[in-house]
């Protein structure tokens, strides 16, 4: 069966970032909604916005100013209706949006996993003591020094292609991607391991694509309800209220993974001294309806636990 459209218009322009990954999540959107409402590729247009994120790649992301660094272009051209819709991963979005726009549509979760990449055999166990770890994200710095103290962590940025490059010339023994991003780009050929929740729990809505549209777009609205996936709006309630509560920005570790199975859902959540000094946890379970407030109290506990300056350095 296939769906009607308010009426016949324009085409749907959906906006992106222009990495590989970005592009391979708006046209798997693209591809559903033209599954979804038979239509034509021509019904759509792809346009590539570049944003302070991808354009800055000499820097560190924190120093740039932290939320919204790879969205806040691309929402500025939905409001000014430069275009229509927004594909995002939702690990890189701020829990809020700005007004007049929406953010309720999810496709299916891919994997939600971390990957160990490295050149080195043995795995997070196998690199030599004081290896270099290539990563820009504080949580994955955090949880590996808690594994491995002996460590140093370096600032690696760039796409799947850069960062190889970068292992191969030695700048780093090993890194991590997300395994939801190898899928998408169909990288079989990356010297990567999966590392299960339990050895590395993922970031905040990790492998979730989510595509955001002006409120007032009922064209919009229309054809993305056709495209979302219940079952993945669940697990980033819980989850997302654990970081809007936890406050999360890009300098604080924080990780969390909500998992449903028979009706219960299941959120652990984590959050380190940036140093990778020391992790607080804490698993729990509450009926499906009930994750975002199971996010939140969980959030809650481990503050409480945290105390005072558990998010400074050191
Ligand atoms: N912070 C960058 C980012 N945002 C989303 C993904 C991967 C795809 C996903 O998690 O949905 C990545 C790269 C990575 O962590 O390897």
């Amino acid at each position: 069966m296939t769906l009607d459209l308010p009426t016949p218009s324009a085409p749907l322009r959906i906006g992106t970032r222009g990495s590989p990954l970005a592009l391979a999540q708006a046209h798997e959107t693209r591809n559903r909604l033209m599954t979804a409402f038979d239509l034509p590729r021509e019904a759509f247009e792809v346009q590539v916005i570049q944003t302070t994120g991808d354009r800055v790649q000499d820097r560190e992301l924190k120093e740039l100013g932290g939320k919204g660094l790879f969205t806040r272009e691309i929402e500025l051209a939905m409001i000014q209706e430069g275009i229509d819709i927004a594909v995002h991963s939702m690990k890189d979005m701020p829990v809020l949006q700005p007004g007049g726009l929406v953010l309720d549509c999810y496709l299916p979760r891919e994997d939600v996993r971390d990957a160990f990449v490295s050149f080195h055999d043995g795995g997070i166990d196998g690199i030599p003591a004081g290896a270099r770890v290539g990563t820009s994200s504080l949580r994955r710095g955090a949880q590996m020094r808690l594994r491995r103290p002996d460590v140093e962590i370096v600032g690696f940025r760039g796409n799947v292609q850069t960062r190889l490059r970068k292992l191969t010339e030695g700048v780093a023994h090993c890194t991590f991607l997300a395994q939801a991003g190898l899928n998408r780009l169909g990288r079989k050929d990356v010297p990567a391991r999966v590392l299960e929740p339990e050895e590395m729990l993922p970031a905040i809505a990790q492998g979730a694509i989510g595509v955001e549209r002006r409120a007032d777009d009922m064209r919009a609205a229309t054809m993305l309800e056709a495209i979302h996936d219940a079952p993945t709006a669940e697990l980033l309630a819980a989850e997302r209220a654990f970081l809007a509560t936890l406050d999360g920005s890009c300098e604080t570790p924080i990780a969390g993974l909500a998992q449903v199975s028979d009706g219960t859902l299941r959120l652990r959540g984590q959050i380190l001294r940036p140093d990778g000094s020391e992790a607080l946890e804490d698993d729990a379970s509450a009926p499906v309806e009930d994750g975002a407030a199971l996010g939140e109290e969980m959030a809650l506990r481990l503050l409480e636990r945290a105390g005072n300056g558990f998010f400074d350095w050191r």
